[in-house]
């Protein structure tokens, strides 16, 4: 062993190596997991102090998460004939961030359905609305039942709640969600697991098999299961990560999303 009690020396590249190597795998773990209120004043912040609108953050967030679920459910790898996905939206950002995701989706190939049952009556929505409408996607009227989404979609695209969720979840979405963990077919969650505590998660919640995390990654998230965890929402001034110690990974090239797991 080296004086530090460190690495041992095998040779001093190799020893060099190793150590960078831990360093390296060290710094990837320790990214910053959020609080629900920490990742709200990030949220204000950067409209506040660094003169974003929702507009600009949510077009990037969704196009990160469509940009993810082509990369892990790339369309040559669907086992159903069409591309066909559904898209599930809840009433604040996280639901506006669904149709962004959709709309890119549409223009990746899939085929995305749209349910949005609870519409803010708000020109942002309204008019990433009609785009989606205007692109010939689908929406649907109410939920179907789990075993016609098995049959008909490759994938749920789980964009109900994000991080403002609080407290027991009210209809509509109590009934979308109880159907949703009937389903087999896989969930990617946008930001959080619909339904789960922001910093607890659920135990007999949606059990998605990809997570999005967006600028980063939520208390709950550590409690996630499936096989793709993706960081994406490239739009962190240096100096707010610096401020909350965020510690993002490094996106590599001009990537807009960061494969965690
Ligand atoms: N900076 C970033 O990282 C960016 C983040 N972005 C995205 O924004 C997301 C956060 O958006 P958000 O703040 O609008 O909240 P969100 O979680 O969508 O839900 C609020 C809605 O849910 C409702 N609701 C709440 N609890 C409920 C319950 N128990 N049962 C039923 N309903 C309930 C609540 O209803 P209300 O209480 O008003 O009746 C309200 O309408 C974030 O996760 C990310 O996806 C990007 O777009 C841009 C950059
Ligand atoms: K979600």
């Amino acid at each position: 062993l080296n004086h530090r009690g460190g690495c041992p020396l095998v040779s001093v590249t190799k020893v060099q190596d190793k150590c960078f190597n831990q360093q390296a795998s060290t710094m990837a773990q320790s990214i910053k997991y959020l609080g629900q209120e920490e990742a709200q004043h990030i949220d204000e912040e950067l409209f506040s102090e660094y003169g974003f609108s929702v507009d600009q953050l949510m077009e990037l967030a969704g196009l990160s998460c469509a940009t993810a679920i082509a990369r892990a459910y790339p369309t040559s790898s669907l086992v159903k004939a069409k591309p066909s996905l559904l898209v599930i939206c809840g009433p604040g950002n996280n639901g506006g961030d669904g149709l962004v995701c959709a709309r890119h989706l549409k223009l990746f190939g899939y085929e995305p359905t749209i349910l949005y049952p609870k519409r803010p009556n708000k020109p942002l929505f309204q008019g990433l609305t009609t785009q989606c409408e205007k692109m010939d996607i689908t929406f649907l009227t109410e939920i179907p039942e789990a075993m016609v989404i098995d049959k008909a979609y490759n994938l749920v695209v789980d964009a109900i709640f994000g991080f403002s969720f609080k407290g027991a979840v009210r209809e509509p979405f109590g009934s979308i969600l109880d159907v949703l963990k009937k389903t087999t077919v896989p969930i990617a969650s946008i930001d959080i697991p619909s339904g789960w505590d922001v910093e607890e998660g659920s135990t007999d919640g949606l059990q998605p098999d990809m997570l999005i995390s967006l600028t980063a990654p939520k208390k709950s998230a550590s409690r996630f299961r499936g096989r793709y965890h993706y960081l994406g929402g490239r739009f962190v001034p240096p100096a707010l990560e610096k401020k909350y110690q965020l510690n993002l990974p490094k996106y590599s090239n001009t990537d807009c999303v960061y494969q965690l797991q």
